[in-house]
């Protein structure tokens, strides 16, 4: 899948949100998008998963099947799990059996028949994903998926991901929690300055810097460094 100098704005003669993004994403692969708060992170996923059309330029080769999952899953929705889920893979042509097997998976089968409003907001978290991966997509595209997860599905949902990409899915995923960075072979994309940048995280050339910082302040400038792209590993004590 091909970004060709795409620029994109949410109304005309607003201002650009992105712009000369020129970028492949290879089948199979897993992609991280790091970037600061407000940067353009979702809205490049948008652009992704098909959800917004650039203003310039074109996205290129967007498999058929999408999967997408928001960084806040709508719950002001008047239907049980179950049936909203059924619904959603009948939409896609899917085997009604997949919600089951979700549910399971992701840890929220004793919830199917709770209404969407009622949910928590980790439960809630689980249903958007498990939608967006109900017909096997070639194309997964997760904003913030980790927030708010109980730390059995936190573990669970990086297998998820990496048995998909290893059936040659296309994962493009934004994590602020760091959930996926431990799979092999994680690719990097950095939203900033208007545009996103592939960082080569292969790249042979890194050093380790050591930062001193006030124990107070580890927090902002641990998220702002890895915000940037940096790795970070915490002082063992
Ligand atoms: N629907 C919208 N209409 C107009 N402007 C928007 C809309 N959604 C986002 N923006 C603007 O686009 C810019 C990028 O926002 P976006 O949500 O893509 O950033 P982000 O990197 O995902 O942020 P965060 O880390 O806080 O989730 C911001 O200036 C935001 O105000």
């Amino acid at each position: 899948m091909l970004f060709e100098d795409v620029a994109f704005r949410y109304r005309r003669r607003g201002p650009w949100i992105l712009q000369d993004v020129d970028l492949a994403l290879e089948p199979g692969r897993i992609m991280e998008v790091t970037g600061r708060n407000g940067a353009g992170k979702s809205t490049f996923l948008r652009l992704v998963a098909g959800l917004r059309r650039p203003g310039r330029g074109a996205v290129r080769g967007r498999p058929s099947r999408v999967g997408y999952a928001p960084e806040r899953f709508p719950v002001d929705q008047p239907f049980t799990v179950r049936s909203y889920l059924a619904h959603m893979a009948s939409i896609r042509g899917c085997r009604a059996d997949s919600v089951g097997v979700w549910a399971d998976r992701l840890g929220f089968d004793r919830l199917l028949d709770v209404r969407l409003p009622e949910l928590s907001k980790g439960s809630a978290q689980k249903v958007g994903i498990a939608q967006a991966l109900l017909d096997g997509p070639e194309l997964l595209v997760l904003d913030e998926p980790f927030a708010g997860l109980d730390s059995a599905t936190r573990d669970t949902l990086p297998d998820v991901i990496r048995d998909l990409a290893a059936e040659g899915t296309t994962v493009v995923v934004s994590d602020h929690q760091r959930c996926i960075e431990p799979l092999p072979d994680v690719g990097r994309l950095r939203v900033a300055d208007g545009t996103v940048t592939a960082v080569d995280t292969a790249a042979p050339a890194s050093v380790v810097l050591e930062v001193v910082v006030a124990e107070k302040e580890i927090d902002t400038v641990e998220a702002k460094l890895r915000a940037e792209g940096y790795r970070v590993r915490r002082p063992t004590r």
